[in-house]
């Protein structure tokens, strides 16, 4: 049997720097150029070497069955000045502990319960748009998006005031995180640039938002609505019958608060971004909407009638999933694939460069969420479809992001179209996040009754080839 050999490195490295050029500037383009170069290949920064898997069976094993070889990363250790040692980050038997302890607060009744207050925001967020309004799809969702996680897992714990602060803070964390990535020397964190200003300034306010909401809950008497904070503070250890201590519960509620949000607005905004340069897939998505919501917001019994809104999102995910790069440390020498990967180096895997792989899903640069019906099953291969991660670590709000997305999506097709208000090509942008940067959009009132009648003098619609 051969000795197992560290993974042959890419071709591109330059002396001395590597592969830090492309990584830095064209980091997309490489993930999926390094595709073409074995199932797990080497690129370099300087003399630091990472290690790129490529095959989704081989992905699948590190996250998944073989997790507890595969430890928390050093691009995820950026995050810990945010999120401490909440689940992200936290690893092993504590990360199975507080893992078991939060996942009731995700059951489908619970995901129920949140739908309602998730079709509330999406509706009364519908109804404030108007007519011919120039806005920011990105910021409108960031928007969005934080007032549902902070009002589905804290119900009142967070007054309006705080919830304005986190909204206009967590995109400063986030922009944070994302700029760090990219020095791995960590001097750009210490100087007294704007990113890092703003970055002190939201963490210090939203601690104090956390901190205070915690231990307001604490000395209050208890009732009121059962939510996350409820079911962290409520919860023993089985063993100790010791309370989860505030700290601990501190780091979750950011971890939550940073994961769920950037992630379902982003998604949102390639959503409508892809919609505004697919007429054929627009028409069939309110034809979709119209018969079932009639220009009401959409609610969770909805859900299953709703089958091409989801398919158009999950497509969506398929080309632009926020967690376009996913890392691990390997704990030990590891094998993987017959491949050598030494103890303490980095391996990465990237649902992106995977979703775009033309041997996995037919036509991949093409935005066709159709590919998703039961019809045409051999037009994808579910298995590399990994855009919520998989195993211990795998996303823990998958079910409310479809929830939260797929009402949202709905809500605002029944009644608005948003039009792309700049010429501007719009390029995903790697941060730690897929940003699609500032996408200007105006609005365009639809009505219900014109869609069904053109629905119906319409020929049927067979997708053209666009680009994305
Ligand atoms: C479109 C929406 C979302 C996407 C694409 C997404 C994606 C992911 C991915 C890929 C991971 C795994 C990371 C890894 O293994 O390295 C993850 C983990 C996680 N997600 Fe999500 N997520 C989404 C929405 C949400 C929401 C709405 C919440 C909570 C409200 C959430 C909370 C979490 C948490 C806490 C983890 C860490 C779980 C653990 O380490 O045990 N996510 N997510």
């Amino acid at each position: 049997m051969p000795v197992p050999a560290v993974p042959a490195e890419a071709p591109g490295a330059l002396p001395v720097v590597g592969h830090a050029r492309q990584l830095l500037w064209q980091r997309l383009a490489l993930l999926e150029e390094l595709r073409r170069h074995g199932d797990v290949v080497a690129v370099r920064i300087g003399p630091v070497r990472l290690f790129v898997v490529n095959d989704p069976a081989l992905a699948r094993e590190m996250l998944g069955r073989r997790a507890s070889e595969f430890g928390t990363s050093d691009q995820y250790r950026l995050m810990a000045q945010i999120t401490g040692n909440g689940l992200l980050l936290s690893e092993g038997a504590f990360h199975r502990r507080q893992r078991r302890l939060i996942l009731p607060a995700f059951n489908h009744a619970k995901v129920r319960g949140y739908a309602d207050t998730m079709s509330r925001l999406a509706e009364s967020w519908a109804d404030g748009l108007s007519e011919g309004r120039r806005l920011s799809a990105d910021e409108e969702f960031a928007a969005l998006a934080t007032e549902i996680v902070v009002r589905c897992l804290f119900s009142q714990g967070i007054d309006r005031r705080s919830t304005a602060e986190v909204v206009d803070g967590l995109p400063h964390l986030m922009r944070w995180v994302g700029s760090r990535g990219l020095d791995p020397t960590g001097l750009l964190a210490r100087l007294p640039t704007p990113v890092n200003r703003r970055f002190r300034a939201s963490i210090r306010t939203l601690n104090g938002i956390v901190r205070g909401a915690v231990a307001e809950r604490r000395s209050s008497s208890g009732g009121g609505e059962e939510d996350l904070l409820s079911v962290l503070l409520q919860t023993r250890d089985a063993e100790t019958g010791e309370p989860m201590a505030d700290r601990q519960i501190h780091d979750e509620v950011m971890t939550l608060l940073t994961a769920g949000t950037e992630t379902v607005s982003r998604t949102l905004a390639w959503t409508v971004h892809l919609l505004a340069r697919h007429p054929e897939v627009r028409r069939r998505l309110h034809g979709e909407v119209d018969e079932v919501l009639a220009g009401r917001a959409a609610s969770f019994e909805d859900l299953p009638r709703l089958p091409y809104t989801r398919q158009v999102l999950t497509e969506t995910l398929r080309l632009y999933p926020s967690g376009y790069l996913l890392s691990r440390a390997a704990v030990a020498d590891t094998v993987l694939g017959g491949h050598l990967l030494p103890a303490g180096s980095t391996v990465m895997f990237s649902p992106y460069a995977v979703h775009r792989d033309p041997a996995l899903f037919a036509e991949p640069g093409r935005f066709d969420p159709g590919r998703w019906s039961p019809e045409r099953a051999d037009d994808v291969t579910p298995e590399a479809y990994l855009p919520f991660g998989l195993g211990p670590h795998g996303c823990i709000g998958e079910g409310f992001a479809w929830t939260e997305m797929t009402i949202v999506l709905a809500t605002l097709a029944a009644r608005w179209e948003l039009c792309p208000a700049s010429a501007k090509a719009v390029r995903p942008v790697p941060t730690f996040s897929l940003s699609c940067g500032r996408m200007l959009m105006t609005t365009r009132r639809r009505s219900p009754l014109s869609a069904v009648v053109q629905r119906t003098t319409s020929a049927p619609i067979r997708p053209a080839a666009p680009t994305n």
